[in-house]
């Protein structure tokens, strides 16, 4: 299940501003990859260019072998019905209940009896843990509530794709970790390619398998999570560190020879990042989240699971 997308030689630009160029990268189907980028690098507009929302000046996307950069518009519906989307705010409609915000896909694009849009919605508001919540309105519930009515009505049309614009955004850190267990857990009920756009670095450090980073108008790595984790590429340990020193700024970027200085004070041991050193990985590589108990688990996450043991025997012994 899912399915994979190919990116190629991307560039996309606003009048004569350029917002990233020449991105390539493969997000594998099934699997969970987080894109990351200090604030206005271009990672919604990439999101929007994925689902054909907007188009780029050159390169391709291809998914399921056609390539969404060049379909005329009846194609590209058919396209996006391959997509679920979870947009900042969850993007409900304020006066209709959680039920009816969550039904609206299937009642906008199927031709569904209402008693199969009832199965499908309370299935669906399970699985985000929201049963017994469809009449309340999107106001009368917490942020958290309502990302994950957002995340439920995404996972109605059953997507082989989904794209989480920010889920972690305005939500508290023990919310955030419910939800990001919440995404883990789906990933591996559904199997679907979740690509997550996201700031929170402990997010990214544990939820994905792919961690790719925007910087300068560039994709500057794309790679298996482990690799990033261990990267001794300045911006990637600036970014995952949360560190001032580097060569992300507090507005712009900094001259070549402030971020000359300020690495060498790290390799000197002058600033410690939380993990205390150089390098993206610190003391190690963080532990994986794993699904939660009584969550079956795929091939796909039992081999996560016992790579997880090996490396984390002590986090992880009742995997
Ligand atoms: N439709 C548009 N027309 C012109 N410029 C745009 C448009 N959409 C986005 N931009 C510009 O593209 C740049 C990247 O914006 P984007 O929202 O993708 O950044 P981001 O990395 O998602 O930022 P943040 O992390 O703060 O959400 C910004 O400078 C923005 O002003």
């Amino acid at each position: 299940m899912g399915v994979e997308i190919r990116v190629e030689g991307l560039t996309k630009s606003f009048g004569r501003q350029v917002i990233w160029q020449d991105v390539s990268l493969t997000l594998p189907a099934g699997e969970i990859s987080v894109m990351l980028g200090p604030s206005g690098t271009g990672k919604s507009v990439f999101l929007k260019t994925l689902v054909g929302l907007l188009k780029p000046d050159r390169g391709s996307v291809l998914i399921a072998g056609r390539d969404v950069t060049r379909l005329r518009e009846r194609d590209l519906y058919e396209v996006r019905k391959l997509f679920g989307v979870l947009f900042q705010d969850g993007a409900l409609f304020g006066s209709m209940s959680l039920y009816d915000n969550i039904a609206f896909p299937l009642r906008e694009h199927t031709r569904k009896p209402e008693s199969e849009i009832k199965r499908i919605v309370l299935e669906k508001m399970e699985l985000v843990g929201l049963l017994g919540a469809e009449e309340k309105l999107p106001g009368e519930i917490s942020g958290g509530m309502r990302k994950r009515a957002g995340l439920a009505r995404a996972l109605v049309l059953d997507p082989e794709i989904i794209l989480f614009d920010e889920p972690d955004s305005g939500l508290d850190p023990v919310r955030v970790a419910y939800l990001n267990q919440l995404i883990v857990d789906l990933n591996a009920q559904i199997d679907a390619t979740f690509l997550i756009v996201t700031h929170d670095i402990a997010s990214a450090r544990q939820v994905p398998d792919n961690i790719g980073l925007l910087f300068r108008r560039e994709l500057v790595m794309f790679g298996p999570r482990e690799k990033l984790l261990a990267s001794d590429e300045p911006v990637v340990g600036q970014f995952l560190n949360g560190r001032m020193q580097g060569p992300i700024g507090m507005a712009e970027e900094k001259d070549a020879a402030q971020v000359e200085q300020e690495l060498a004070e790290l390799d000197a041991g002058n600033h410690r990042g939380p993990k205390g050193g150089k390098g993206a990985s610190g003391a190690g590589v963080t532990p994986r989240l794993l699904p939660s108990d009584g969550i079956a688990r795929s091939p796909r996450w039992q081999a996560i699971a016992q790579r997880e043991a090996r490396s984390h025997p002590h986090e992880v012994a009742d995997a």
